[in-house]
This record gives C-alpha cells, structure tokens and sequence, in this order.
C-alpha cells in the first residue's frame, strides 16, 4: 500500500542540493517510508538523473514542506493512519527548531552530516568516508565522458606529458579506500580532494588537471603504449634519441606500465611497455623504409641506486659514469647485447627485473627504490657500430618523502633524499628542453647525466606517464605526482618537434663526484622549488573563498596571517631565483 508520506510528497517539485554545492529544482518521484527517504528526479543536458535524499534534507532546503506537512499532521492525529503519524514523526524529530520559525539558513544543519547519511545514497554497505563517497559520485553525475580509444589521433609532441590512474587494487578495497580520482578524458583529471571545515562540515576541493593525453582505470597497457611510446619508437628509427619515464609514488602503477602486468607475484614481461616497444623495434627493423638503413638493435638494461649505477645484465656490477674523450657520458663497462627479436629482449627483461634493488615502505612490500633504465640502442652496422638512434624506458623510482618510508635510519633519508634530487634534476632537464634553453643542468645527478643524449639536440624526445594511485589515502601523494607532471608540461606549448638544437653545456674533465658548483646549482633550484610549492597554496584559500558557505567575517584573520606568510614567501621566492641565476651564470 502507498504510504501517507508518499501521497504527500511525491509529484512536488523541490529544491535539492548537490555536492558541487549547487541548488536546483527536482521532483520527488518516490518515498521510501522505512527509510525516510525520497527518490527525486532532474532533467541535466536532456539526460533525466536521479537520487535518494533523505526526507529531512529536503525539509531543511524546502522550509515550506514542513507546513504542508504539519496541516497534515493535524488533520491525521488520528489512530487510523499509524503509519502516517510514524513517518511524520521522523521527519519531525530531525527538523531543525530554526526551520519550524521559517528560517532559510542551509548552515542549520541538525545532524552532522555523516550520521544523516547510514546507508550511502548509491545503496552500498556504510563506509568510513561514506558521504566522501557520494558527493564525488554526485559530482561524478555532473562528468561528460570521452575516454581514450584506440582510433583517437596521435599528435606527434617533442614532450609529452600524460597521467594514468590505476583501479583501486585488493588492498585498497579491503581498507574500503574510496576512489578520489575522476579521468572524464580528453586529456583532463579531477582529483576530489575531502575537505573539512571548521565547523565539520565536509565538502569538495575538485582540482582540474590537464595533459595531452589522460588514461582511466579501464586503460590496458597497450593502449597506454600506442600513444606514449610507440610515436618515440619510430623517432629513433628517424635518428631520435628518445625517453620514457614512468613516474609517480609508489605501489602507482610504474613497474605495471613499463614492466607489465602482474598476477599475484608474477609479471607478464610481454604486456609492459619494455616488451611492445621492443616488438615495434623488431617490426620498424623489417620494414622496407628502414631494411636499407642497415641497423641492429642492442639492449642494456641498469639501474641507479643511491647515485650508483649497477648493471642488471652482468650481476648488478658496480659501473663508473665517465666523459670520454669526445665529451660524451659513458657508463663504462655496461653490457650491451645484440639483440635479433623480441623474445631475447623480453628474457633480458626478466633477468634484469628480478635483480632490481627493491626496500620497505609503508605503500608497497616489494616499493622499488631505485631507478631502472632499458635501453635499446640502434646502431649502423659499420666498423664503428656508429650509434644511429636511441630509446631509454626508464620506470623511476617512487617520488614519496623520507617520511613516508616505514624505516627512518641514515641510509634510508639517504637514499630518499637522493631519489628527490634526480628526480628534481630530471624535471629540471626537461624543462630546459622545453624552454630550448642554453642550459641543460644535467650534472645535477647520476640519472640526468646518464641520459644526456637525451636532453640534446633537436631530435630529443621525451614522454611522462605520470602514474595516480585513485585512493583517498593517497591524494596528497597524488597532488604532488600531478603538479610535478604539470611543471614538466607547463612550458611545453611553443616546443615544437623541431625545436632549435640545444647548446651543449661545457663539459668538465672526466669524473663521477659533483663539482662544488653543481652542489650549489642544485641548492639554488631546489629551494626556488620548495618555495614555488608553497605559493600553490594560495590557491587553497582562493578555493575556499568560492564556496557559498564562506564566512568572510570569521575568516578574516586568517586570510590576513596568511597572506602576509605568502608574500614573505613570493620575496623569499625572488631571492631565491636570482640566487639561481647566479648559480646558473657560475657554472
Ligand atoms: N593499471 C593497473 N591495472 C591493474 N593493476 C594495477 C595497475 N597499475 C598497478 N596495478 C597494481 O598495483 C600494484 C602496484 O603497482 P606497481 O608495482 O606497478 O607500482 P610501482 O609504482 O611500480 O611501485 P614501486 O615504486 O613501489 O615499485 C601492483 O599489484 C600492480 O599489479
């Protein structure tokens, strides 16, 4: 039978609020009595949506309900209609005392949110961030989708910057992570960070990214491959030197991409981006516009641990890195084996991957602390076995902080501060490149320097994938990830694929230590850094100032505090760039 509170309400047209913070009419379509709750409808771009909001939300937007109501309740105070008054009751005893006066203010909330809500609104099972949960499947609502496929174009990019996020995995599941991650496509990624308030309210910060290209949790390895590396294969066919970097925190999905899938602790070293890449290779090899250049295909593969490189080929042999005589970077002693197909480069894969030097963080057991470096050189089959084009796939170590990782000891903060400083060299390079700047500040660490071909020469080219775990327990991690990957594609708008040939820096005798100069190099630009990332935070504030429910009044003070603290910042930050320059100059 339809329950008195259904006669009531279902047809009116109500406001209702959305978690984006937006009011608009609905209609109610449906009550469910036991639940007190109400199933109303919108028509959004022609498309009809709907949800459940609890009776007492719409009362507390829709004051004028309640009198509609109350004449009820007085007309049934009557025994004949127990489940009437039962319901009635409860819409009662959760509206608040302001609203019965007739006030509109939405901040007279009665409950605190999360207890309005038990039951999440999309039906599932309460969790810890249940209301998290269904503001960002509200939000979700709201998205166009365009995800990636495999018949979009490919535009070809000296740099290209792209992110990946990855499925929430067993663990994250088990822990009931909610996914704070939305990837709508063409390119662009929200992060819905929760806030709080003070006052507990719970609410949205939505932050928009964009990228050349942006791949979802649906995204397999191969179509992640077709539109990142596989344009760079055919560049080092064309003479290129080509680069690939998997970056992100740990346990993001980095050895998944590049290394391949995983099942359990077994990986499939054929579905990675290593092995398509090294299949293409093998196909551009037989192709009639390249049979005639005469090339074979060479691979080594090492990794970088703590500023040292060790040979995955040849037993994790200790290597030096060196300038010859030609003031090119060598790695004396690297193994580089002739290659003549895929299957050889996938068994080198295997061997190499299963040596890597892996520690202990709180993200992931088997956490890769070191960089690891394929590369796969083409070379002309002369005397010389001149170097004709070169592709480096470098899955990069994890970019968390020395506090994330569960052992604190020396050698620890060691190895995560020295992780920081490559990948701070590495950013550094890239937008060097991008900015066809004269100066590429390779020497600022042993990664850098051992891809110097790479930052050179018009022919460069380079492609993040910037990995994105989606649960809400990494969103800070994931902040960091995007906006180091967005720094790296900042200045790219101008950098066309034939760009101007760079300046070669001035190379110093032979050595593997840093010179004073670049210590202080490196001191220069990693505090200009710092200092950018705390002007970020202005944006937070500017953020909150936008929300409806923001109290200028109260927040004032704090307004003030802070601006004061950013503009000690943005001088400290004008100190700090010419401290750079100069630096710069000096080397
Ligand atoms: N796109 C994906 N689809 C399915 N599972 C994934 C995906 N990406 C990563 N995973 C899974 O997540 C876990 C962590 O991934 P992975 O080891 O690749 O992370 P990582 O970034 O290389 O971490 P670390 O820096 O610690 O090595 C693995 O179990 C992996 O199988």
């Amino acid at each position: 039978m339809e329950s008195s509170l259904s006669r009531l309400l279902v047809g009116l047209s109500v406001q209702i609020s959305r978690s984006d913070g937006r009011v608009h009419p609905a209609t109610v379509k449906s009550v469910d009595a036991d639940k007190s709750t109400a199933m109303v409808e919108w028509h959004e771009r022609n498309i009809c949506r709907g949800k459940e909001v609890e009776v007492s939300e719409l009362c507390t937007l829709n004051p004028e309900l309640l009198d509609h109501i109350n004449n009820v309740t007085n007309k049934a105070a009557n025994p004949a209609h127990p489940v009437l008054e039962k319901n009635l009751e409860t819409v009662k005893s959760v509206a608040p005392q302001e609203i019965n006066k007739g006030s509109k203010r939405l901040s007279c909330v009665v409950k605190p949110p999360d207890t309005l809500t038990k039951r999440g609104k999309f039906g599932e099972a309460s969790r810890p961030n249940q209301k998290f949960y269904d503001m960002i499947q509200d939000f979700r609502e709201t998205l166009e989708l365009t995800p990636l496929s495999t018949t979009d174009t490919i535009e070809p990019r000296r740099i290209c910057v792209c992110v990946r996020k990855r499925p929430l995995n067993k663990q994250d599941i088990n822990k009931k992570e909610i996914d704070v991650v939305s990837v709508p496509g063409k390119g662009a990624l929200l992060v819905h960070e929760p806030k709080q308030k003070v006052d507990l309210t719970k609410y949205l910060d939505n932050q928009v990214f964009h990228f050349d290209y942006s791949f979802d949790e649906t995204a397999t390895n191969e179509l992640v491959y077709k539109f990142t590396a596989k344009p760079l294969v055919q560049s080092i066919f064309e003479g290129a030197m080509a680069t690939c970097f998997a970056y992100g925190q740990t346990g993001s999905g980095k050895t998944h991409t590049m290394g391949g899938d995983f099942t359990g602790r077994q990986q499939n070293n054929t579905k990675g981006i290593y092995a398509l890449a090294a299949q293409d290779v093998f196909t551009y090899l037989h192709h009639r516009r390249f049979v005639n250049r005469d090339l074979s295909a060479y691979v080594s593969f090492f990794e970088i641990y703590n500023g040292k490189v060790y040979d995955l080929l040849n037993k994790k042999a200790k290597l030096r890195v060196l300038e010859d005589d030609r003031q090119q970077v060598q790695v004396v002693g690297l193994e580089e084996v002739l290659v003549s197909n895929a299957e050889e480069v996938i068994k080198m894969i295997q061997i190499g991957s299963a040596c890597r030097t892996s520690g202990q963080t709180s993200a992931n057991a088997n956490s890769s602390r070191s960089h690891a470096v394929l590369q796969i050189a083409l070379r002309c089959n002369d005397r010389a076995a001149t170097l004709h084009g070169k592709f480096s796939l470098v899955d990069l170590a994890g970019n968390e902080r020395g506090t994330d990782v569960s052992s604190n000891d020396r050698s620890t903060l060691v190895e995560t501060a020295e992780i920081n400083r490559s990948l701070l060299a590495l950013k550094e390079c890239i937008r060097s490149l991008g900015k066809n700047s004269d100066h590429i500040p390779f020497r600022m660490s042993t990664l850098t320097k051992v891809l110097r071909d790479s930052f050179i020469g018009e022919k460069s080219r380079t492609c993040m994938i910037a990995m994105v775990s989606p649960g809400m327990a990494s969103c800070e991690y994931t902040m960091n990830t995007l906006r180091y990957a967005d720094r790296v594609k900042e200045l790219n708008g101008n950098s066309a694929i034939n760009g101007a040939a760079k300046t070669q820096e001035p190379l110093n005798s032979s050595s593997e230590e840093e010179s004073v100069d670049d210590t202080s190099v490196y001191d220069a630009i990693s505090q200009v850094t710092e200092l950018e990332e705390k002007v970020y935070e202005v944006n937070e504030f500017v953020k909150a100032m936008e929300q409806t429910s923001y109290n200028i009044k109260a927040e004032l003070p704090d307004l003030l505090n802070h601006s004061r603290k950013i503009m000690d910042t943005l001088l400290a930050l004008q100190a700090a760039v010419e401290q750079e320059s100069l630096a710069m100059m000096k080397h």
